[in-house]
């Protein structure tokens, strides 16, 4: 008898609302159970990304920063909730190497977004459900301007570009990908992530 849980990713360019709504979901009874969790990770590796990105770090040691923190992540937490027969919900997950590393790579040799999926391969946990936050970088670059704060990748022609990557990976994955226009009010977004999450838990 199996008792695996289910693992819901949120993915999307920066601002594009993924905070706001796990902020939402963690407050909601009917999520009490889960494990919340993100990437970058509160471990020492998590803290090691976040020296990379605000910083000017070669990009290829970067993705191999970002990816030894998620293999941390998988072994110490998602793989041990899974098993327990906890859901987790993670707001940025592999997704996020696939979307944002293959720009900054581009060039660096053939196939970037290709390669780090390789890379991916064998020991991730793949997820059951990927919600893409979509939204015009414009639109979630001046949100950002208002929160403040700034990471190196908060540019509009860069996060075109991530944003891209996003639809060509749910493209490819039709069934495990949902994508929701977040360019709305939040009780709207809200409202169609739960509908996601649910018809997910409903279909086991
Ligand atoms: N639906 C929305 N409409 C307007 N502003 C929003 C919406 N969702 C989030 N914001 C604001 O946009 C900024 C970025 O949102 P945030 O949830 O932090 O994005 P992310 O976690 O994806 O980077 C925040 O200041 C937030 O308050
Ligand atoms: C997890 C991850 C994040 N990132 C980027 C996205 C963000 O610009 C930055 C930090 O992530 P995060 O703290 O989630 O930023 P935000 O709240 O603005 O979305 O790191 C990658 O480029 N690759 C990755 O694998």
């Amino acid at each position: 008898m199996s008792m695996k849980g289910k693992l819901i990713t949120l993915e999307g360019i920066d601002g594009s609302g993924k905070s706001t709504i796990t902020k939402r979901l963690r407050s909601n009874p009917d999520f009490k159970d889960f494990v919340f969790t993100r990437e970058p990770t509160t471990s020492w590796i998590g803290d090691a990304v976040n020296r990379a990105i605000h910083s000017d770090t070669d990009d290829l040691a970067e993705l191999l920063l970002f990816t030894a923190d998620h293999a941390e992540h998988i072994s110490k937490l998602i793989l041990p909730a899974l098993e327990s027969g906890q859901n987790v919900i993670s707001d940025r997950y592999s997704g996020s190497r696939y979307a944002y590393q293959a720009v900054t790579l581009k060039g660096k040799f053939p196939e970037p977004m290709e390669w780090i999926q390789q890379i991916h391969h064998g020991w991730t946990v793949d997820p059951d459900l990927t919600v893409l936050f979509d939204i015009d970088p414009k639109i979630s670059v001046e949100r950002c301007g208002n929160r403040g704060e700034q990471t190196k990748f908060e540019k509009i022609d860069f996060l075109e570009e991530v944003r891209a990557n996003y639809l060509k990976l749910a493209e490819a994955h039709p069934k495990r990908f949902v994508i929701i226009n977040t360019d709305r009010p939040v009780d709207e977004i809200e409202k169609d992530v739960l509908d996601a999450i649910n018809s997910l838990l409903e279909n086991k």
